[in-house]
């Protein structure tokens, strides 16, 4: 009697074992099999595309909440994860939004940056910075600053205020060594020490261009228009943003903004959304240059 259920237990396994088989190589050949746009990648790396595709699809529309709560973006505790809004589509519409771009201050509608930029190997951070040396010699003088300031259509007493107070907060902390410049230099090379807090966070620590941050600006604050601020969505992006006590970062921040704004600002008096990408890469003030020259 035992003898023959043994036997029958492994004639049942004989049957089910080919065919448990044959069904886990059909699963990995369909998988290897599906469509993708990435023929290159091994049959783990697919798999995971696969996934991610599921995720993204659950995720792609911003009116209805993802399905997966690990992915929302709203805390209904807190009223201020409703009020400013991130895109959950950004990396549907620009590569790997995540990563912080060195050389390109990119975004949807410029995935490669500005459009014929030479970086010429600097840092995002450090092309900003660059159109204020004149000389091209790496180092800013107050006398650089101002020229830089007027050559983008700031009057006199901006001119003269800005370089007097750019150069005195940025000089030291770019300073090569730790003895301070006499002439109150600014060393682009080392211009990611002159970063300071209660800001966009769209410049990371090293001076990079993190296109998430950038377009979390627009996301979050604009509003009345979806790639453009007004001066009162500037203000209230500016308050925001303020860290605690950081009463060095909230000046700061203020003064490159509402600068920027007035040099800058449409004849609606907003501030669009390329304008600001442009400030970022510095290629706007070349722009401003130019025009102000034609003028
Ligand atoms: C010598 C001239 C300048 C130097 C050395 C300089 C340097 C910097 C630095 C170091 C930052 C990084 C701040 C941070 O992310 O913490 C920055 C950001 C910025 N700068 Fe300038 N800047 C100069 C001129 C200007 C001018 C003339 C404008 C406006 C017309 C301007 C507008 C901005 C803006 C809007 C930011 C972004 C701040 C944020 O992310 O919230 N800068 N600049
Ligand atoms: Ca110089």
């Amino acid at each position: 009697m035992r003898r023959r259920r043994r036997r029958r237990g492994i004639s049942a396994s004989l049957v089910t074992l080919p065919f448990a088989s044959i069904l886990i190589m059909a699963t990995l050949l369909l998988i290897s099999r599906l469509p993708t746009r990435h023929p290159h990648l091994s049959l783990r790396q697919r798999s995971y595309k696969l996934a991610q595709r599921i995720t993204m699809a659950s995720s792609s529309s911003s009116s209805s909440p993802p399905s997966d709560p690990s992915l929302e973006t709203v805390a209904p505790h807190a009223a201020v994860t409703g009020e400013r809004k991130l895109n959950t589509d950004l990396q549907e519409q620009l590569p790997k939004p995540y990563l912080a771009r060195a050389l390109a201050a990119v975004d949807p509608s410029h995935p490669q940056g500005t459009r014929g930029r030479d970086a010429r190997g600097m840092s995002v951070l450090q092309q900003h910075a660059a159109f204020f040396d004149r000389n091209g010699d790496g180092v800013i003088h107050p006398w650089e600053t101002f020229q830089g300031l007027r050559a983008i259509g700031c009057g006199y007493p901006v001119s003269i205020a800005g370089a007097i107070l750019i150069n005195l907060v940025l000089s030291y902390p770019t300073q090569p060594g730790w003895i301070p410049s006499p002439l109150f230099s600014i060393h682009i090379k080392n211009i990611h020490k002159g970063k300071h807090g209660s800001d966009s966070e769209a410049y990371d620590t090293e001076g990079r261009f993190d296109p998430s941050k950038f377009d979390a600006i627009f996301s979050k604050y604009g509003r009345a228009h979806p790639n453009a601020l007004t001066k009162d969505e500037l203000n209230s992006m500016l308050k925001a943003n303020r860290n605690m006590y950081d009463f060095i970062g909230w000046i700061t921040s203020a003064g490159e903004w509402l600068l920027l704004y007035s040099v800058a600002k449409d004849k609606e008096g907003l501030l669009q959304r390329e304008t600001v990408r442009g400030a970022f890469d510095g290629s706007l003030f070349e722009r401003l240059q130019d025009s102000k020259k034609s003028a």
